[in-house]
This record gives C-alpha cells, sequence and structure tokens, in this order.
C-alpha cells in the first residue's frame, strides 16, 4: 500500500545534499528500514500532483543496479522519495574513508554503472543526469546501485533554477549550455571514475608530482593523508567550469593504473561527443569486459566491510540480531 508520512520513524539522518535531506527510517505497517529522501519544492499543488505520478514509474525500475523504490508522497512543501536503504553509503563518502578505490573494485564499479545507465535508456528511455559518487550506492552485500536519476521530467524541470546542482561533473556541452543526453552521463562516469581512483577532484588535473604525493604510502605504511591533502584549494565552481570546457580533459597516470583503465575513461572524456565513447561501445571495452564475467559480490562485500571498518560487522550483527 501506499506509504504516509505518519507511518515514518525517523532513526536518524544519513546526509544532506543541496536541496535535499536523507533519513534512515523505519516503515512502521511493514517495519522495513528505507531511506527517505526530503526534496524542498515550492511548486503548485497541479504540479506536484504531476511530480508524485511520475515517480510512481520508479515502481517499474528494477534492476540489480538500480535502488529499490518503495513510494513517494507530497506533504507541504515536501516532496519524499521512499527508497532501498543502502548500508554501505555513497561512493563519496567511502572515498573520504579510504583515499583511494583500488582499480579491481573500480572494475565491479563501472560493470554496474554500465548496465544500470543501459536498464535505464533500453527499459525506460532515460539518461541519469547526475551520475557522480554520492549516487552511486553500495551495501554490505556488495551490491552496487544508482539512485537520483532524472525519471520525472516535471521534478528535474521544477529543480532546475534551485537545484545549484553539481555542475562539477557536468560535460563540456551541457555546461555550454547545447544539447546533452546519455552521452553527457560517460563523461560523468569518466570523471567519477578518475576521481575516485587518484583520490581527489580531477579538475585541474593533478600533476606528475601530486600523483607520486597522493600514492606515497608513508614508512610506516599507515595511511595518513599526505601534506596538503585536506587544504588543497579547489577553483571556484565557475573557473571550474571554464576548466571543463577549455583546458584538456583529465587522464589516469599510466604508471599507477592498468593501460586499459586508462584508455577507457580516456574514451569516457573525449570533450567532443562524437569522439566520445557510447555505451554500447564501452560494453565491449576490455576493461569492461575483465570485470563484468565475476558474477558474484563477495570480493566486493569484504572491500565495503574492511572499508567501513570494524563498525560494519557490528551493524551487520546488530541486524542480524534484531
Ligand atoms: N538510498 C540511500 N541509502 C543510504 N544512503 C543514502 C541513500 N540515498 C542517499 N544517501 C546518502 O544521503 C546523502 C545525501 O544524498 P543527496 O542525494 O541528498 O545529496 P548528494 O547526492 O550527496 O548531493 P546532491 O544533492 O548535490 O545531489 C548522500 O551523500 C548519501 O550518502
Ligand atoms: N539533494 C537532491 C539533489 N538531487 C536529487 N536527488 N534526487 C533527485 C531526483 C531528480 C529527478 C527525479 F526524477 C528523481 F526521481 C530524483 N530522485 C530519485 C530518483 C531515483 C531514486 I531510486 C531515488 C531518488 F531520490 O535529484
Ligand atoms: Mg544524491
Amino acid at each position: 500500500g501506499e506509504i504516509k508520512q505518519d507511518d515514518l520513524v525517523n532513526i536518524y539522518e544519513l546526509g544532506q545534499g543541496n536541496g535535499g535531506v536523507v533519513y534512515k527510517v523505519r516503515h512502521k505497517p511493514t517495519d522495513k528500514i528505507m531511506a527517505r529522501k526530503i526534496i524542498y519544492l515550492e511548486v503548485k499543488p497541479a504540479l506536484k500532483t504531476q511530480i508524485i505520478r511520475e515517480l510512481k514509474v520508479l515502481h517499474q525500475c528494477n534492476s540489480p543496479y538500480i535502488v529499490g523504490f518503495y513510494g513517494a508522497f507530497a506533504v507541504e512543501a515536501q516532496i519524499s522519495i521512499c527508497m532501498e536503504y543502502m548500508d554501505g553509503g555513497s561512493l563519496d563518502l567511502i572515498l573520504k574513508k579510504v583515499m583511494r578505490i583500488p582499480e579491481h573494485i573500480l572494475g565491479k564499479i563501472t560493470v554496474a554503472v554500465l548496465r544500470g545507465l543501459s536498464y535505464l535508456r533500453e527499459r525506460h528511455r532515460i539518461m541519469h543526469r547526475d551520475i557522480k559518487p554520492s549516487n552511486i550506492l553500495v551495501n554490505l552485500q556488495g551490491e552496487i546501485k544508482l539512485c537520483d536519476f532524472g525519471v520525472s521530467a516535471q521534478l528535474i524541470d521544477s529543480t532546475l533554477h534551485t537545484f545549484i546542482g553539481t555542475r562539477s561533473y557536468m560535460s563540456p556541452e551541457r555546461l555550454e549550455g547545447a544539447h546533452y543526453g546519455i552521452m553527457s552521463d560517460i563523461w560523468s562516469l569518466g570523471l567519477s571514475l578518475v576521481e575516485m581512483a587518484v583520490g581527489r577532484y580531477p579538475i585541474p588535473p593533478p600533476s606528475m608530482h601530486d600523483i607520486d604525493n597522493l600514492f606515497k604510502e608513508d614508512p610506516l605504511g599507515n595511511r595518513s593523508r599526505p601534506e596538503g591533502f585536506g587544504s588543497y584549494k579547489g577553483l571556484a565552481i565557475f573557473e571550474l567550469m571554464e576548466w571543463i570546457v577549455n583546458e584538456a580533459p583529465p587522464s589516469l597516470p599510466r604508471s599507477h593504473f592498468s593501460s586499459e583503465f586508462c584508455d577507457f575513461v580516456d574514451r569516457c572524456l573525449k570533450k567532443s561527443t562524437t569522439e566520445r565513447a557510447d555505451l554500447n561501445t564501452l560494453l565491449h571495452h576490455s576493461f569492461y569486459k575483465r570485470y563484468e564475467t565475476e558474477s558474484d559480490n563477495q570480493e566486493v562485500s569484504s572491500w565495503i566491510r574492511q572499508a567501513c571498518g570494524s563498525d560494519a560487522d557490528t551493524i551487520n550483527e546488530n541486524n542480524n540480531r534484531r
């Protein structure tokens, strides 16, 4: 049945984005744990009804690579989207904890994102529009799923002016205001992979010196951050957009990554959409092929658990104990 606000009990806040906040909640009638995203929206009632109707399409979005959907409702100026709770969190949070994500895990992430994008395009004729580490979620079973994709045209339209949107994952053509489509998601995937591989937002591209610093394990082998890591002064958002449009795209250093991985991100980060690889080309790329065979999630599961630290085990024990 429909999810109603009064049936939800807040457990704690999972995080804030721009324009939204997400809570871990319990749905009393079913005792199910869910993630509840609240988006604040001052729109006419007719538009709210349209948004809720369009969000119901999420009931048909069923794929191992797409976060599950339980229901959506509107109360006053809030749109609530109740979805599957992913107990490993999003990749931006994981990245903060582990500094860098190893290539073999990024291979599994690539398989999941490409399969999720293919599913959305083949079965629902939509692109994602907001591929970035915070919209790729994982759980302790080792599953990797996409969320926050533009399933409702009216919700996209109603939030265009409010959500500044993290324009920093947007493709050059989208930043220039040109027409854009699935190829823009491919750029965002490429940029996200470089960020997760190197351990920092890759524009302006890290120099070889920066790379050596980022990869220098200190003699004790513990993962303390190199000096100056946290204090990296990013460019202002406009300078960033200018850089993306005018300068050469970032790439991976061949000194630390396989040639297949380097080539894969180079094909995603072509500034011209005619040169950029499309979804089908990437589904035949050797980097994707290397990881698409492994079916079990065990490798990712154990990596996520160690990344979340021992608390992951306690989380799971607690869940099992409940
Ligand atoms: N289904 C979910 N399960 C677990 N955690 C989630 C879920 N959805 C979102 N989160 C967490 O909530 C945080 C906030 O999500 P939200 O989508 O509002 O912002 P964002 O993606 O980080 O940034 P932006 O608002 O710019 O898109 C995310 O960083 C993520 O860690
Ligand atoms: N801090 C908020 C910033 N960004 C954002 N978060 N969710 C969306 C979103 C946009 C359009 C749309 F149609 C959705 F269904 C959206 N949400 C959505 C889509 C699929 C699932 I599964 C879950 C969702 F919340 O935009
Ligand atoms: Mg998000």
